[in-house]
């Protein structure tokens, strides 16, 4: 979307553009609760952990992120699919787009902590302990659709096991330098989510668990024996889920769905407002 300014004629064209307009450090459109009010989250400082049986709709609120994320001009996009077509279709707004090959999962997770290093010394050399939006550094989120895939299936043991520390080390210290990350898995487990990774995610959002345990993987435990169970969720309400974030009490939500032809609308949209502008004197 542009708006071209009136210009004489033989004068070259100027465009300003318009959008986009949002950013990641803007409160998140994630949905609604059970008495219809819109649901959002402030993601940047917190982390946003993804869990839930197949066919759940995690993939349905990963997407929503993705496009707050892709309209956001303060934001680059690393995203990690290893089935490559839940979060492909954002690819052309992404700075890098990892498939199922964990030697590239791991030489882009190395880079990031080296970014995370390098923004951790900025801050150390100004006296601060947070980048905020007026320093001009844009945010960078990592979406992992599957993070099983990387710590648990494919790859070498050493393979995995850098993977998952990589992941952790980004999880516990990219919230303070602008690095949020948002990890999915379809597999609550104890291997793929030890709680001592769980607890570094501020936000934790469990669509329909298989089992009460499975759901505190996700949500923390004894939430399940209060009441809050992603196994009540019914299995043909896609897209429920509960929320829980930082010291509150999970709440049931509805994801908003993003249907294939809005997002690659959306996505042709966004790439083409990221597209690379030339610079004129
Ligand atoms: N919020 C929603 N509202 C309505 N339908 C939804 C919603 N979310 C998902 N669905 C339906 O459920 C299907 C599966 O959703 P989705 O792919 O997001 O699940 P998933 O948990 O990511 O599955 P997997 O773990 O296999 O990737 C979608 O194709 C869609 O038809």
């Amino acid at each position: 979307m542009t708006i071209t300014t009136d210009r004489p004629v033989g004068a070259l064209e100027v465009s300003v553009p318009v959008a986009p307009s949002m950013s990641m450090f803007d409160p998140i459109y994630l949905g609604i609760d059970e008495f219809g009010a819109p649901v959002y989250i402030e993601v940047i400082y917190r982390n946003l952990l993804v869990g839930g049986e197949p066919g759940g709709g995690k993939s349905g609120l990963l997407n929503g992120i993705c496009a707050h994320a892709a309209y956001s001009a303060d934001t680059r996009l690393v995203l990690f699919d290893a089935k490559r077509v839940e979060l492909g279709l954002w690819r052309d707004c992404a700075d890098e787009f990892v498939g199922p090959n964990i030697k590239h999962a791991l030489s882009v997770l190395r880079r990031l902590a080296v970014v995370m290093d390098n923004r951790y010394a900025w801050l150390d050399a100004h006296q601060r302990r947070k980048i905020v939006p007026s320093d001009g550094l844009t945010v960078i989120t990592s979406v992992f659709d599957e993070i099983a895939f990387y710590s648990a299936t494919t790859g070498t043991k050493a393979e995995q096991e850098e993977f998952s520390s990589l992941l952790r080390d980004i999880v516990a210290r990219g919230r303070a330098c602008a690095m949020p990350v948002i990890a999915a898995t379809q597999r609550p487990s104890f291997d793929i989510i030890p709680t001592s990774l769980r607890d570094l995610f501020g936000f934790r959002a469990a669509f329909r668990c298989t089992t009460p345990n499975t759901s505190n993987i996700v949500l923390g435990h004894g939430w399940a024996e209060q009441g809050y169970s992603a196994n009540d969720i019914d299995p043909t309400n896609q897209g429920a889920a509960y929320l829980l974030a930082e010291d509150g009490t999970p709440r049931r939500i509805k994801v908003a769905y993003l249907d294939d032809a809005q997002i690659i609308d959306i996505a042709n949209h966004a790439a083409w407002i990221r597209r690379p502008q030339s610079v004129t004197a």
